[in-house]
């Protein structure tokens, strides 16, 4: 049922616009090549409207904020908005500084993103509930695991009503959520959060998927976008030779990506949905 908005995005190759952090840039460029899309990063407050208006959708990652790119953030957010195209936030660290949390949240409030794509630790942060990020990682104490399931998906639901985003929170459960429907996907592996940046490629790739399917459907292609990731995940691990490490690995996933059909996707998909 998911694997089809891997195709879509195939066919409609969107152009993303990403601002996005410096860390782990050139792996979002690449992931967004890997499923079909084009990136374009633009950061400079002077072209970023024109940037986003040739665009598809909108990437905002605030990784590596400053105040420039904080402005440039706004500017390119209010042109997407105004044109209709999709806006995804990233909003990497809220919770370890209170220029990342207030700058989050202010762009949740202002240019009110159709998706919001974080660790659990981030998403609580911007809820005002007490998210300990361990800088730009989950906290441990946050995690979404069998036993606060019910009450992780009733609290991301009530968020997704709150803001009119899809809140999509990830970890070794991933938690897609509208204000109605969730999807607990089961993809992934541990090894993954020794990767910087799997979350940072995933908020790029999920523009994509999102920016490609019609609107009623972006629920189920932010639910595919997590699924490829994570099953990307574990075909990479399984192509692992013995000494290889996380270097590699993050350049298998994209590989992995990269060889992604709708076929693949709908055999490794886990997930339920509630
Ligand atoms: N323990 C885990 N088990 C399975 N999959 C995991 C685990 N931790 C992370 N993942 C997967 O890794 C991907 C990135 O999620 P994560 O929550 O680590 O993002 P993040 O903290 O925002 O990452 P980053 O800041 O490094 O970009 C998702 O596809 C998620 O499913
Ligand atoms: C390590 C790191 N620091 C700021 S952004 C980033 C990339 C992963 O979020």
């Amino acid at each position: 049922m998911l694997g089809k908005y891997v195709d879509l995005t195939r066919e409609k190759q969107p152009l993303i616009h990403n601002i996005t952090n410096y860390v782990t840039v050139n792996d979002v460029a690449n992931i967004i090549l890997a499923c079909g899309a084009s990136p374009i990063m633009a950061d400079e407050v002077d072209e970023v409207k024109a940037i986003t208006a040739i665009c598809n959708g909108l990437n905002i990652n605030i990784g590596t904020l400053n105040h420039r790119t904080i402005e440039s953030m706004m500017i390119a957010g209010n042109e997407a908005r105004r044109l209709n195209h999709v806006v995804l936030l990233d909003p990497v660290g809220a919770g370890a500084s209170s220029l990342r949390t207030r700058t989050a949240k202010h762009i949740l409030e202002e240019i009110e993103p159709d998706v919001v794509r974080g660790n659990i630790s981030e998403i609580k942060a911007l809820a005002n509930q007490s998210g300990k990020a361990r800088g730009v990682d989950a906290d441990v104490g946050d995690a979404v695991s069998a036993s606060n399931l019910d009450q992780s998906i009733a609290f991301l639901k009530a968020f997704s009503a709150e803001t009119g985003s899809i809140v999509v929170a990830t970890g070794a459960i991933d938690l897609v959520c509208s204000a109605d429907e969730a999807f607990v996907i089961y993809n992934g592996r541990a090894e993954m959060s020794r990767i910087t940046g799997t979350g940072c490629q995933l908020s790029g790739m999920m523009t994509a998927f999102v920016s490609a399917a019609p609107k009623a459907e972006r629920l189920y292609a932010a639910a595919a976008a997590v699924c490829t990731m994570g099953a990307a995940g574990e075909i990479a691990y399984a192509h692992l030779a013995p000494y290889e490490g996380n270097a590699t690995y993050c350049r298998r996933i994209i590989d992995a990506v990269d060889h992604m059909d709708s076929k693949t996707l709908d055999q490794e998909a886990k997930y339920e949905r509630q």
